[in-house]
């Protein structure tokens, strides 16, 4: 038998129903957005929010639980500090000395607060070397753990489980959105915004990440690993901004830049821009969007020293006198005044070294880092701008958060030697001593269970092609296992390919649903003009199947968008998680995930598989459920080391070559990898026609140059 036709079969589509089509991501938020959890939490979640509601109706107010959150010791918390904090975030924050009561009835013992991580999948470690981890014991549970003196002492003796139990937290969770207000005292203002969004349950990975960030105990650097579309903006911009409205009040003459947000791509920036915008609201706190020619950092002497030895040097090259001009325009433009600056990591750095025309600028008064997709910002491709900026942030107390779906262990290991770098070139400690934890929701580095995934062997580009042509059109889907409905993604290797497929597929779509504006494609060589109207058009639903590269694959919001399609197989098994996390986002159910692959692809997919299979694990069911066969998962190979990383950095080898147009075509090279309908012989044919047409034409231009022909511009041949 066939060895391909054997692994297309190795991947069982089931016909879609009728019945998914009620409930598309396209048809609107789920009732719940949460991943994980249990019916068992669900009643301990609703228990402890019907006794806080119980309770504010006896004192007529909902704002007087005392924020007791302190993961390194006791749930108690003395009353003055929570009448400070309040005080401290201004007059709409202040509270009553009643407010300040400790309230036995609403604090979470031990075992509460692990019955609720855990179903949630949460995991809390502190990441600090043993020796930094100050034990104190918290647990009612597990009378050993009190037994021990102090975890400084018995490091040394500690098993490796031992350790790993030492390091894990469990911290109080956020029940409900309320409770920022109520119980972690966050700006009023900030509190009606977020109310204002609708939400009512928070994600997993706001339950986990609010109490850490808002508490009591010193806020910590964070590193977050939590699934796609699961809320980890919200989560980040929350505790950013009120920290920045109680700065407000408490230094009222202190401005300038507090927070820097970093983000990989100009579409992920401007988006976290709009949803801080919605947060911000009557705040007082401004965010802004990194544009070019902002002037953000303290310049200092170098800059000026910068200008004036490229002054005495004003005989050089054009190239540097345009540089002169710009550190001179540059130290005109005043400093932009906004707490938040959100960017991409060159935006930024030029920025603050003038377009590398002088050393590094300071961002001095910078308190918040936030660094989204913080896994591809620490990778090679952006590594040295990032730290470049990291360590731009000269103040002591800088607290750093790095969040993505995806986080390999070498990022954690670069983010310790950078927060201890940072500190040793300062020469400054922090002014109060803090953690640096990680919280995991879910599996680390998995897709979302609530999508459906399909890993579709095409054997050819043409069956790819094919493929493709029986999901855009809605008669051929009966036909076809898999059903998708506008609006989708679908993803291809390189730029070149993105617009060979858009032209491809162009006229695909029938003048009455709105014909070739119903498609487009979108990739960094076009203008930012450009970019940012297909994505308004793409959002506001003018534009349904979006053509476009990784530039899309992370990050970026389509709430509602029904499916991804992976034309080109992603570079690796974290491009895979990103690129179908774009659907089914906040919980939505119905998003499916359609992968093609080739023959060429096959020494690639098992990484693919195997995300597969976990996420369906994940979800639980039927074995039989599995789209995935487990013979499929042993038959294919493992990819080397190597390998896998040369397919990180290029992609499959056969796509990265340029497309050649017809003409340049020797039948040979790319010609397997172009992307088009038309079979070889199809190809050759044509080749062959325009040669002697070629040849048609050199000979009667021959013939007229000698006058033997009498009409020679009468024929105009024909063309192609
Ligand atoms: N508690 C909530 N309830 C319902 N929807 C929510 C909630 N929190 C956030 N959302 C919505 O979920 C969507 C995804 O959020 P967000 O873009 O922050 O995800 P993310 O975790 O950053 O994903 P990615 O890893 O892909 O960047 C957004 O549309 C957001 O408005």
């Amino acid at each position: 038998m066939d060895a391909f036709r054997l692994l297309t079969r190795s991947t069982k589509l089931k016909p879609a129903s009728s019945a998914s089509d009620s409930r598309l991501p396209s048809t609107g938020k789920a009732a719940n957005p949460q991943l994980f959890r249990t019916a068992e939490t669900d009643k301990l979640e609703s228990a402890k929010n019907g006794k806080k509601r119980k309770r504010s109706a006896a004192v007529q107010q909902d704002e007087e639980d005392v924020p007791d959150l302190d993961f390194f010791s006791s749930n108690k918390r003395p009353a003055a500090s929570v009448t400070e904090t309040a005080v401290a975030t201004g007059d709409d924050e202040k509270v009553s000395a009643q407010d300040a009561v400790s309230d036995d009835d609403d604090s979470m013992d031990e075992v509460e607060r692990r019955t609720i991580l855990n179903s949630h999948k949460i995991k809390v470690t502190d990441m600090r070397d043993l020796e930094g981890i100050q034990v104190q014991p918290t647990s009612t549970t597990d009378s050993k753990k009190k037994k021990k003196k102090s975890k400084k002492e018995e490091a040394p003796t500690l098993s490796k489980k031992e350790q790993k139990r030492a390091r894990r937290l469990f911290p109080e969770p956020l029940l409900n959105f309320k409770e920022l207000r109520s119980k972690y005292k966050i700006s009023s203002r900030l509190a009606e915004n977020v109310a204002e969004q609708g939400f009512t349950v928070p994600t997993e990975v706001q339950l986990g990440t609010l109490p850490l960030l808002l508490g009591e105990s010193s806020e910590p650097d964070l590193l977050v690993v939590a699934p796609t579309g699961s809320g980890k903006t919200l989560s980040f911009l929350i505790p950013v901004i009120n920290k920045i409205v109680r700065h407000h009040h408490s230094n009222p003459d202190e401005h300038g830049i507090l927070s820097v947000v970093v983000a990989p791509t100009r579409e992920l920036a401007s988006q976290i821009v709009n949803e801080g915008r919605k947060l911000v609201a009557g705040t007082g706190v401004k965010i802004t969007l990194m544009r070019k020619g902002m002037r953000v950092g303290d310049y200092g002497d170098a800059g000026a020293n910068v200008l004036e030895e490229n002054n005495e040097e004003s005989s050089g090259s054009e190239d540097e006198e345009a540089e002169n001009k710009l550190a001179k325009e540059r130290a005109n433009i005043p400093v932009t005044k906004s707490d938040i600056l959100v960017t991409t990591p060159l935006m930024l750095v030029n920025a603050l070294s003038a377009n590398r025309t002088t050393t590094m600028a300071t961002l001095p008064l910078v308190r918040s880092l936030v660094m989204d997709e913080a896994d591809v910002l620490l990778d090679p491709l952006f590594r040295e701008q990032t730290l470049d900026i990291w360590k731009s942030c000269s103040h002591p107390d800088l607290r750093v958060g790095l969040w993505s779906a995806t986080m390999g262990s070498n990022i954690e290991d670069l983010t310790k030697s950078t927060i201890r770098e940072r500190l040793e070139d300062l020469g400054q400690k922090p002014s109060a001593p803090h953690a640096l934890l990680r919280l995991v929701v879910g599996l680390k580095d998995s897709a979302i269970p609530n999508i459906d995934h399909k890993l579709v062997y095409a054997a050819t580009e043409q069956g790819k092609l094919m493929g493709l042509r029986q999901l855009l059109r809605p008669a051929a889907a009966s036909a076809s296992d898999i059903r998708l409905r506008p609006p989708f993604l679908i993803f291809t290797q390189t730029i070149p390919r993105a617009v060979a497929l858009h032209s491809e597929l162009k006229y695909d779509i029938p003048a009455e649903a709105g014909g070739s504006s119903r498609i487009a494609v979108l990739h960094s060589d076009l203008s930012d003009g450009q970019r940012s109207d297909i994505m308004r058009d793409f959002r506001k639903g003018e534009i349904w199947i979006l053509v476009t590269t990784d530039l899309l694959a992370r990050g970026v919001d389509f709430r509602g968008i029904n499916g991804v399609v992976n034309y080109d197989i992603p570079n690796s098994a974290a491009v895979y998680v990103h690129r179908v996390g774009r659907t089914g986002r906040a919980g939505r159910e119905g998003g499916i995930a359609v992968t093609y692959y080739t023959k060429e692809d096959i020494p690639y997919v098992k990484s693919i598989a195997n995300i597969i299979d976990v996420s369906e694990k994940l979800r639980g069911g039927e074995e039989g459920d599995k789209s995935i066969q487990k013979w499929l998962l042993d038959a294919l190979p493992n990819l080397s080391k190597n390998s896998k990383k040369d397919m990180k950095r290029h992609g499959v080898k056969a796509r990265q070559a340029p497309r050649l147009t017809d003409k340049e075509d020797d039948g040979k090279g790319a010609r397997g990898m172009r992307i088009s309908t038309k079979s070889g012989f199809e190809r050759r044919m044509e080749n062959n026609k325009r040669g002697a047409i070629e040849a048609s034409r050199n000979r009667k231009a021959a013939a007229a140059a000698s006058g033997n022909v009498s009409d020679a511009g009468s024929w105009g041949g024909l063309d192609d």
